[in-house]
């Protein structure tokens, strides 16, 4: 059912010095921050040949990636994404296994699709994002 790794995220207590790292030690090409308030997320995105990378940094009073900064303050891996071809038979498919899903209905996500999001208790410990391709 998932199809391409769309991107890996990692949140970062320092999003300029995250920036500077990627773009000046790394060589990557790196977008401007992008503000996502319905997220909780500043976001920038380092593009790479295969994938992309998503540099995360808490947005607002209830980040969804405040706690996992608070518990990780140097950073960290936070979530992988995958393509999906229809986001709603997704949903429905890891509910009727089990799965919970972080929404009630799919949100646009920073690519402008539909994403939803899996808890990482039920994926191996990884919290697994879905975008619909
Ligand atoms: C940029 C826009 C968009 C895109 O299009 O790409 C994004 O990617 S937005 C990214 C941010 N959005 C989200 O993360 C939304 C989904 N997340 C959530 O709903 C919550 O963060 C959560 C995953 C349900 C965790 O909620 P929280 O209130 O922080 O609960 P706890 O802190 O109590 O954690 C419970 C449990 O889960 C473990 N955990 C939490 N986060 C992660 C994680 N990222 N990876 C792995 N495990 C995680 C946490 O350690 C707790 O475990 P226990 O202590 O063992 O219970
Ligand atoms: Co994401």
């Amino acid at each position: 059912m998932i199809g391409k790794l769309n991107h890996v995220a990692i949140a970062v207590a320092d999003l300029p010095a995250a920036v500077a790292q990627y773009r000046d030690l790394m060589g990557a090409d790196v977008s401007e921050p992008l503000d996502l308030p319905e997220h909780g997320v500043t976001t920038v995105f380092v593009r790479l040949p295969n994938t992309t990378i998503e540099l995360l940094h808490p947005l607002g009073e209830n980040s969804p990636i405040a706690k996992f900064l608070q518990r990780n303050p140097g950073g960290g891996m936070h979530h992988v994404c995958y393509e999906v071809e229809d986001i709603h038979a997704a949903m429905k498919r890891m509910q009727s296994e089990g799965v919970r899903v972080l929404s009630a209905e799919p949100k646009i996500g920073a690519h402008g699709k539909p994403v939803i999001f899996l808890h990482p208790k039920e994926m191996n410990g990884v919290l697994v994002e879905l975008e619909q391709a």
